[in-house]
């Protein structure tokens, strides 16, 4: 599948620095929100940019791997979790309505029958992915199926006016799946070896720990470390994961801002980055999650996260805190008075 990204067009980001510089502030001191507003009008291909109908989307799956126990919750809080989504009550439910982000949860293959609900994209793959300890997460037709709905999902929103698109996930058993997946496209070469980049998740005791590191041990060992990134995500994704990767890439073709949020977020990015890295320049990393592995995929994409918050939940949850982060650097970039503009003198 050939996607049609192109990178953003460098011409105007002279304009755009000079803009930016001009503002009333000793030069680069609204610091990281600098690059940002920069990033930004690149994306957008304006001195002006605007962010209409910024929206979360929320990918949630089920790993056959989660019932050899390599989280330290039960497979069925994937399922329950979406019902929460549904009723409003998760922390991605309170964030998105308190910063004014539409919320919107995609079934790329729950374990369970949720009917045609409000707010509820069914998408579903199958219910749940193959134990990839034994053999491979998803055959070479249904990878192919997520990467495609996906896709198809980004570019609805696009559609639909929206141009900025914070990803979320729910899935118990992610992190190990995101742990695999870091590991074959990372490599242990740079700094991805298994243990290095498999974690507590949601918060395993150290004998889980041990016990969910054997596991990706043994999932590794059962085939050769493929090279091709289709190939790993089928080996050892998710549906989940497959969907965003391929949203990912389906929204940078439609030159949306696509803010990242933690481990489970990102691991899809490798996949779509290692598809296209045009993906890339589209990227805001909301915040650096405190699952370990997440520093070795943003060392490995040279990104720098908005914020260090020890967060560890995802859903999108970074993606939506960072958001007034990502308003304010084009609210500056519009608004801000020049030293021309507001007569105030520059550097003698
Ligand atoms: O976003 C993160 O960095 C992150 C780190 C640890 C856990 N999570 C969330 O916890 C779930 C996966 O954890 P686990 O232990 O079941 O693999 C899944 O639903 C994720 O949304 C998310
Ligand atoms: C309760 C709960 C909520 C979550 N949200 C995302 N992952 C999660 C994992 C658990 C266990």
């Amino acid at each position: 599948m050939d996607y049609a990204i192109t990178p953003p067009d460098q011409t105007i980001a002279t304009e755009l620095r000079h803009k930016i510089d001009r503002k009333t502030k000793p030069l680069g001191a609204l610091g990281r929100l600098e690059p940002l507003a920069l990033q930004i009008g690149l994306v957008q291909q304006t001195l002006t940019p605007e962010l209409r109908q910024p929206h979360i989307v929320v990918f949630a799956g089920d790993h056959g791997a989660a019932r050899a126990g390599v989280s330290a919750y039960p497979q069925d809080v994937t399922w329950q979790m979406v019902e929460n989504f549904l009723a409003g009550g998760a922390a991605i439910n309170v964030f998105s309505r308190q910063m004014g982000l539409g919320l919107t949860v995609v079934d790329a293959g729950v374990n369970h029958d949720f009917g045609k609900r409000t707010g509820l994209i069914d998408a579903k793959i199958a219910p749940g992915t193959a134990n990839y300890i034994e053999e491979a997460a998803m055959s070479a037709e249904q990878r192919d199926a997520a990467l495609q709905r996906g896709r198809e999902i980004a570019h609805a929103l696009a559609d639909n006016g929206c141009n900025c698109v914070g990803f979320g996930e729910m899935g118990i058993g992610n992190t190990a799946s995101a742990s695999l997946l870091t590991h074959c496209l990372v490599g242990a070469e740079r700094g991805a070896d298994l243990y290095t980049v498999t974690g507590r998740g949601t918060g395993l005791d150290d004998a889980g720990l041990i016990h969910k590191r054997a596991l990706l041990k043994q999932a590794l060992e059962r085939s050769d470390r493929p090279a091709d990134p289709l190939a790993v995500l089928a080996e050892y994704g998710g549906f989940e994961i497959a969907m965003m990767a391929g949203a990912m890439l389906g929204a940078a073709e439609r030159r949306m801002l696509v803010l990242i949020d933690g481990f489970i977020v990102t691991s899809a990015l490798l996949v779509a980055h290692a598809i296209d890295p045009n993906v890339l320049p589209y990227c805001v990393f909301a915040h650096r999650s405190q699952e370990p592995g997440h520093r070795v995929q943003l060392d490995h994409l040279l990104a720098e996260p908005l914020m260090s918050l020890d967060l560890r939940l995802g859903e999108g949850t970074g993606a939506a805190l960072a958001w007034p982060l990502v308003q304010a650097a084009v609210s500056f970039l519009n608004e801000m008075a020049s030293f021309e503009s507001a007569g105030v003198s520059d550097q003698g």
